[in-house]
């Protein structure tokens, strides 16, 4: 049986599944255990992390001061590029499989549809737009996928206390059932959320912005048939002079978040006596006016937009929440923590395999605190819009909304949550700048996009771009242009997969989203962004790319 028929015919319960602590020989070593990598916290970004390091034969410690999965659905949202990512780490199948599928949203003023958007308006990509999944499923999948995997060690129960920086390792001490131990880490991650033991540990913190607003996250076990969509309400008739989302979930859980204002009482409102009216009163103005519902999981939540000055200190590296905080509008904080998860992994490996000098690691931090600022931006933005913070901004955004229900102009004003893409990492130190004329969306620093392309692994571009760990190199076209590209190419004498895919109408799309002729050549970082593109390569242009996008130009 495989993982996917083992877990559907065990239904295992994610949340409430405990993990065993063992004792480790490291624990009673003389001196302390050195490792390549120690990753802190087993979340969605320490899994990512670690699987993707042990993949690339880079073995692995990942701490967790827990022994058990998130409680409570937390992230539910799962974008695109997320899924091409667990894809990578072998997982990306059971994500999508278990996952509710969606791409539509729509927002209403009161009781009344102001607009609609769709994530994915066009076909070609394996992925769809979001998949809603409750986050102790993908901590779980995760958490079963880093199990295969021999050269990655799990230590449940190991909470880190203590982290020394020296010159060329970083030393932590861990306190376990069994009393405390040191290791030593050439390099640690620091994948241990927003209140990152980590940072503190090393006297950094987060700065940023505190919104003064509270919202009731409100998951709701019902059988009620609303669509596999987004639907936000601004100020609508049953929670007047607020805001409500809504999102489908598997198992029949919905979740909705309902805005509360600032001087809510937080204990109060998570008391079921509370909540249930707030939900029958969503359902009163449904068509599912008598649906009987069960409460899942409640919580009430404040945030902030914050981010550390810079993700690198010295030895340690900081990813995900730990690094940097949004709202949960746009979805933007678990998908951009599995983003600076696929970045850092490949160099980390590259780095410790000698391939690239350590500055690589710079560019990591460069290029997630690039991508965190314009996370923050957009996230601070939908904030603004939904939350407003004086009478004139809430007049401008009464306005605004009046407004879009009759005038389209209007309607690109609206901001309930823009939801979460990749960043193109425009500028990034890595990227060689085009020296050829190009057109559309894959300039160097953007992520691939999918097409469907027989030769790849499926029939999905995005299936072989990286596959085997490597920079991938894509020829477009037959003919002599692309003969001469792929001897450019094998000339540059580099570790390169390379994938040919042909100028006809079965891979009309492939070339349309590439802006592809005959003999166009990309190359594509282990983790799937652009870093170099060409009309005609020459072989030392390729090996320059190349050495630039591991940090040694
Ligand atoms: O639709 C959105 O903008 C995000 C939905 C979401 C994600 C995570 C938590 C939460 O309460 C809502």
């Amino acid at each position: 049986m495989n993982a996917i028929a083992a877990s559907a015919a065990s239904q295992i319960d994610y949340q409430n599944l405990r993990y065993d602590y063992r004792h480790h020989p490291d624990q009673d070593a003389p001196t302390p255990a050195r490792h390549p990598v120690v990753v802190v916290g087993a979340g969605p970004v320490g899994l990512a992390l670690a699987i993707d390091l042990a993949q690339r034969q880079i073995p692995v410690v990942l701490l967790d001061n827990d022994n058990k999965l998130s409680s409570g659905s937390r992230a539910i949202c799962f974008a695109k590029r997320t899924l091409e990512i667990f894809d990578r780490l072998g997982c990306g199948e059971r994500m999508a499989a278990k996952g509710v599928s969606w791409k539509l949203g729509r927002v209403f003023l009161r009781d009344a549809q102001i607009y609609e958007f769709d994530l994915l308006p066009e076909e070609g990509h394996q992925r769809p737009a979001f998949v809603n999944l409750q986050q102790y499923y993908v901590e779980g999948f995760l958490a079963e996928r880093a199990a295969e995997l021999p050269l990655l060690d799990i230590r449940w129960s190991n909470k880190v206390v203590g982290v020394e920086q020296h010159e060329d390792h970083a030393l932590v001490t861990i306190e376990t059932p069994d009393g405390p131990y040191r290791l030593k880490a050439d390099w640690l991650a620091a994948c241990d959320g927003s209140r990152s033991s980590v940072r503190q540990l090393i006297g950094q913190e987060s700065t940023g912005r505190i919104f003064k607003d509270r919202f009731l996250i409100a998951d709701v076990k019902m059988k009620v048939d609303f669509p596999a969509e987004r639907w936000f309400w601004f100020d609508p008739d049953f929670h007047r002079h607020q805001s409500v989302l809504l999102h489908m979930q598997p198992d029949n859980v919905w979740r909705v978040d309902f805005q509360l204002g600032w001087d809510a009482d937080p204990e109060a409102e998570k008391k079921p006596e509370n909540i249930i009216p707030r939900v029958k009163a969503l359902l009163a103005a449904s068509p599912f006016k008598n649906a009987e519902f069960e409460l899942e999981w409640a919580s009430v939540y404040t945030f902030a937009c914050l981010r550390m000055n810079t993700f690198r200190h010295g030895r340690v590296l900081f990813a995900g929440d730990s690094a940097h905080g949004v709202s949960p509008f746009g979805a933007r904080g678990a998908n951009s923590g599995v983003q600076d998860a696929d970045n850092l992994a490949w160099k980390l490996a590259a780095v410790l395999r000698g391939e690239a000098p350590d500055a690589l690691l710079d560019s990591y931090a460069r290029e997630r605190e690039y991508a965190a600022d314009e996370n923050i931006r957009n996230s601070t933005r939908s904030t603004d819009f939904i939350t407003p913070k004086s009478e004139v901004s809430r007049l401008f955004r009464d306005a605004v909304l009046q407004l879009a229900s009759r005038h389209a102009f209007a309607r690109t004003l609206v901001n309930s949550g823009r939801l979460s893409v990749p960043a193109t990492l425009h500028g990034s130190m890595l990227c060689t700048p085009d020296s050829d004329p190009f057109e559309g969306r894959m300039v160097p620093g953007a992520v691939a996009a999918d097409a469907p392309v027989a030769a790849a692994n499926g029939g999905w571009l995005m299936r072989s771009i990286g596959a085997d760990g490597r920079f991938t190199a894509l020829v477009f076209g037959e003919g002599a242009a692309a003969e001469a590209s792929s001897r450019a190419l094998a000339e540059a004498e580099l570790p390169l997969g390379v994938l040919r895919i042909p100028l006809d109408d079965a891979h009309a799309l492939a070339a349309q989203r590439y802006d592809a002729r005959p003999g166009t050549t990309y190359l594509l970082r282990p983790d799937q962004h652009v870093c170099a593109r060409w009309r005609a390569p020459t072989a030392a242009a390729v090996r320059a790319a190349h050495a630039r996008a591991l940090g040694k130009a």
